[in-house]
Parts: structure tokens; sequence; C-alpha cells
């Protein structure tokens, strides 16, 4: 998200989290928001900033300046890199893995104590919002109790898919691309449309 109207949008649909995306190399970077853009957001949406190999002082400042409550971190950073930015700004971090074999699963079970979340995106050249799913069947072999986002090029497409589902860890859906008119700016009607599905 990255436009102040759309976010006001987006607002009253009953969504748990909002992202905006801190990487500058992004067609959907949100650095140039201004924070009171999101002053008609409930408390009950979760601020989520996304990032990728981000300096951690950048990153502390931008929490404080959007209030993010979660952040999800996109690149290579290691675990010890996820523990110091729990302890020094109170958020609850979202691990993404880019997800092309069972193999990058196992990278997990480094992240398990310091992480609140993983995410399982589509491993491509991007770093993420390439709008590419990858096999979900793939996630059979996450055996973990850390819940997990599911991510990756998520359409309307994909609801009769999604509701067949049964990973006992699946915790959200996570929506970006799929459901955009043009980078950064949601398509609120389609949003909620598929919204009515779930809750
Ligand atoms: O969307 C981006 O530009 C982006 C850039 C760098 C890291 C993550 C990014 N987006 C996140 O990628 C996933 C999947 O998005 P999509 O559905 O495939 O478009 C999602 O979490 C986005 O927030």
């Amino acid at each position: 998200m990255k436009y102040p109207g759309n976010i006001n949008s987006l607002s009253a649909l009953p969504i748990d989290y909002m992202g905006l995306i801190f990487y500058p190399k992004s067609a959907r970077y949100a650095g140039d928001l201004e924070p009171v853009s999101l002053a008609n957001m409930p408390d009950n949406i979760n601020r989520v900033g996304v990032f990728v190999n981000e300096d951690i002082d950048t990153i502390g400042l931008l929490v404080d300046k959007y209030n993010l409550t979660y952040i999800q971190l996109h690149g290579q950073e290691s675990p010890d890199f996820c523990i110091q930015c729990k302890e020094r700004f109170n958020v609850k971090i979202i691990k993404a893995f880019n997800v092309s074999e069972s193999a990058d699963l196992e990278k997990t079970k480094e992240y398990i104590a310091c992480c609140d979340y993983f995410l399982f995106d589509t491993k491509t050249p991007q770093h993420g919002g390439s709008g590419e799913k990858f096999d979900w069947e793939i996630l059979k072999s996450y055996q973990e109790q850390i819940p997990f986002f599911l991510s990756g090029g998520i359409s309307d497409a994909d609801i009769d898919d999604i509701k067949k589902l049964s990973f006992s860890n699946l915790y959200a859906l996570d929506v970006n691309s799929k459901f955009e008119i043009e980078p950064g700016l949601k398509d609120i009607e389609k949003l909620n449309n598929f919204i009515t599905h779930f809750k």
C-alpha cells in the first residue's frame, strides 16, 4: 500500500494485516508516505513493514515513524538479526522464505527460536512481489510448529484450491500483486470479494 486514499478504503475491509514495502527498489515502495495517512486505520489492523536486507537502524526508524507492529524480512537476514529486531523494536517477526523445492523449508529450522511467523513465497530472481505461485504440495513437508503465511501470486482464481488446503499451521493468506490496479494500488472490490470467501 502506498496511496493514502487507497489505504483509507482498505481500512474499511475486515483484514488483519496491511503491508508497507520499504524495499527501495520495489515499485510499491512506501517510504514517501506521510505517517498521517495511516491515522484512520483501526488498531486491530496490524501494520507490517516489509524489508529486504535492510540496515537495522533504518528498520528501527521506520518502525517508529509508521508505528509498525510487525516486520516481514524478505532477504537473507540471519536468525541473530531477527532476534536483534525483536528485542530492540518490540515487534513480531515474519521471516519470508523463497520456495521452489522441499529443501528450501529446511532453512526454517534455524529460525524457530527467533520468529513469530514464517511466510512462504515463490523463489524468483526478485525478492518478492513476483505474482508467481509455487507448488503448494511442497508445504506438506513443513512439519514445524511456527504458523505460516501462504504467499506468492495468490489470486481469486485460487479460492477453491485454498479451501481444500488442510495444513494445520497455515495461519494467513498474504495477497499482493494479483489484487492490484497498478503496483501499490489495490483493487478494493476484488479484495473484498476474496475476503468474503474466508471470513
Ligand atoms: O511487492 C514487492 O515489490 C516486494 C518487494 C520485495 C520484497 C517483497 C515484496 N512483496 C511481497 O512479496 C509477497 C508476494 O507477493 P505477490 O503476491 O507474489 O505479488 C508479499 O508478501 C508481498 O508483500
